[in-house]
């Protein structure tokens, strides 16, 4: 048994990579779709993973086959309505909501961070890094009970994580070293993470 509580993974693969031109989700690093290597991570910690996408055909191959899709109506709406319908499918009180576009994260950090499940207050609503002001929304880890306050958020008119946060009792994941939320948004970014020394051993 596990010492942190079961975990959903919901992953993200809905966006639009207008900045980096290409599909994020597709794009390959040390030999895997940045896509199918976030499934891997996410396994190590989660019961269930679910990938949320309005086009799983895109997909379906490269994922791991115990990993779940759930699809999501087009146009999309941002990953917070993303997250809200995909929290509707979840049975365990906790979900670790992830981008596909965080080629650095480890399965051993993330172990760690779930281990921290156990501090949080009963109050909280979710545990997530931050990065000076800003919440890593999408690298957090969220309780079931989120989605009244959520649903309510999204009747309200709100699509911003940051405004939702900000107005709910949440727990601030303290993490060592930020570089680990490294975010590949564009070609440049890509090549960072390709010529870097560090990441072979994805050690940053
Ligand atoms: N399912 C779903 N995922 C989304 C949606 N919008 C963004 N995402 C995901 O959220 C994560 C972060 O996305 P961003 O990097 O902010 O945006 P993006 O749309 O992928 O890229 P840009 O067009 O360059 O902003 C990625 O995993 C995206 O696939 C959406 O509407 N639905
Ligand atoms: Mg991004």
């Amino acid at each position: 048994m596990s010492d942190f509580p079961a975990l959903t993974a919901l992953i993200l693969a809905g966006g639009e990579s207008s900045r980096m031109g290409r599909d994020k989700a597709l794009l390959s690093f040390q030999g895997v779709s940045f896509l199918e290597n976030t499934c891997l991570i996410a396994q190590d910690c989660a019961v269930q993973v679910s990938v949320i996408t309005p086009w799983p055909e895109r997909y379906e191959l490269i994922i791991p086959p115990c990993c779940r899709i759930i699809r999501e109506p087009l146009p999309t709406r941002g990953p917070l309505l993303a997250f809200a319908l995909a929290l509707t499918f979840v049975s365990t009180d906790w979900v670790l909501l992830l981008a596909c576009d965080l080629p650095l994260l480890t399965p051993p950090i993330m172990q760690g961070w779930s281990r921290l499940l156990a501090t949080v207050p009963e109050n909280a609503i979710a545990l997530v890094p931050r990065c000076g002001s800003r919440w890593e929304p999408l690298c957090g880890f969220y309780h079931r009970r989120c989605l009244a306050s959520l649903q309510t958020y999204i009747q309200q008119g709100g699509t911003s994580f940051q405004k939702w946060l900000n107005v709910s009792v949440v727990e601030e994941l303290i993490i060592d070293n930020s570089e680990i939320l490294f975010n590949c948004n564009t070609p440049e970014d890509l090549e960072i993470i390709i010529n870097s020394p560090d990441v072979d051993s994805k050690k940053p």
